[in-house]
């Protein structure tokens, strides 16, 4: 799949901008604080209708406006395709692909499918673990549209809970039963999916950084959660969904001194292993950087074995990062393979031969 055109108005520092792609390497190159980001955020907010960072959408509308809209024809199969999006100050929204109306952001998930790499990311590893967590998520709400749902839903009840855990209601111990059975069914079925999804992008985040590595080093990932079963990747949904039932049974009487859910899909990690020893613990920087180049050129990998297609690919400043040998295979990796967009301050040299060079320049492109 491949962008074909944009055009982005009002948002973030674009006020009005029309860019056509090359399905190819495509290069955003200026100075700092010029919009390079800006435009890979409204590439971004296309696949996944949310901002790159976690900001509010009303971040993304331009200071001095009331709303922003992005149109995008996207190639998908030979295919072209149109996705709107409007969004306005008062919270309303339009949302269309190839016209037809969509009613939340969610809906925009896995019709358009992006893979993100910025130097954040570099904490996939060394940070807490809501971020690795956020990467699987992210990954499989691409791939299985209803999985944020899902997740959402499980959410908004964990909240929900944890209220009820901070007061005093006579029929508090009912209100958890209740509670506890709608969370194990939400929370069985993320593990199963998550489980399902990492068993499946170890494999590949494994091939690739043995290359990377030259065979010398070994990546295992494992999904760790609180349940106490060893290998959880070998059990059913519904056994997940007794066993986590059980735990928020007996873990009811430390919730209630902490007055939070101590157990779940939410406080569950994943761990990355190179050759048996905890990369986050034990990682030099650079089996850090590797490692999450290994699992960045899995997720697209698994796109592909997934849906029969590469999707986009936006490498935010992380060039000049990698070590030379890594940006020679990521870039062999994507040639003529994979669209991609790469933000970039300087014309380095690895980038000579790429063509489609896009000046970016106060919110304005010069061609
Ligand atoms: N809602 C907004 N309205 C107008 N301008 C905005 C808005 N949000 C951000 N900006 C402007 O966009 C600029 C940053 O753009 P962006 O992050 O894309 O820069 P960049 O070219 O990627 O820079 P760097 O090389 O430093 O990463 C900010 O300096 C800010 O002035």
């Amino acid at each position: 799949m491949y962008i074909k055109k944009i055009h982005v108005n009002n948002f973030r520092n674009y006020k009005n901008i029309d860019i056509e792609f090359k399905n190819d390497i495509n290069i955003f190159l200026g100075n700092n604080a010029q919009g390079k980001t800006n435009l890979l955020e409204a590439i971004y907010f296309l696949s996944l209708g949310k901002s790159l960072r976690n900001y509010h959408k009303d971040d993304l509308i331009h200071w001095d406006k009331q709303y922003f809209y992005i149109k995008s024809i996207v190639n998908i199969n030979d295919k072209d395709n149109t996705i709107e999006i409007g969004y306005n100050r008062n919270n309303r929204k339009v949302i269309k692909i190839n016209g037809v109306e969509k009613r939340s952001f969610n809906d925009l998930l896995g019709f358009f499918n992006v893979v993100i790499f910025a130097p954040e990311d570099l904490l996939l590893v060394k940070g807490s673990p809501s971020l690795r967590r956020n990467f699987l998520d992210q990954e499989i709400s691409q791939l299985v549209p209803y999985y944020s749902k899902l997740l959402s839903d499980y959410n908004k009840i964990v909240i929900s809970r944890n209220k009820i855990l901070k007061s005093n209601k006579a029929d508090l111990i009912k209100t958890l039963d209740i509670f506890d059975e709608q969370l194990s069914n939400l929370a069985s079925e993320i593990i199963k999916k998550r489980i399902d999804t990492l068993d499946k992008l170890k494999i590949l985040a494994s091939l690739t950084h043995r290359k990377l590595t030259d065979n010398q080093e070994n990546l295992t990932i494992e999904y760790l959660s609180y349940l106490p079963e060893r290998d959880i990747q070998k059990l059913s949904k519904q056994q997940i969904r007794e066993s986590i039932l059980l735990n928020y049974k007996e873990n009811r009487k430390k919730d209630l001194e902490i007055r939070s859910t101590s157990i779940g899909p939410h406080r569950d990690d994943i761990q990355l292993n190179i050759d048996n020893k905890n990369v986050r613990k034990f990682g030099s920087q650079g089996q850090q950087r590797t490692t999450v180049l290994s699992l960045k050129l899995a997720e697209l990998e698994l796109f592909m074995s997934q849906k029969g297609i590469y999707p986009v690919l936006l490498l935010d400043d992380v060039l000049s990062e990698l070590d030379e040998k890594r940006r020679n295979y990521l870039i062999k990796n994507i040639k003529d393979k994979i669209q991609t967009f790469i933000t970039t301050t300087d014309k380095e040299d690895y980038l000579a031969g790429f063509g489609n060079i896009f000046n970016v320049n106060n919110g304005n492109i010069i061609f």
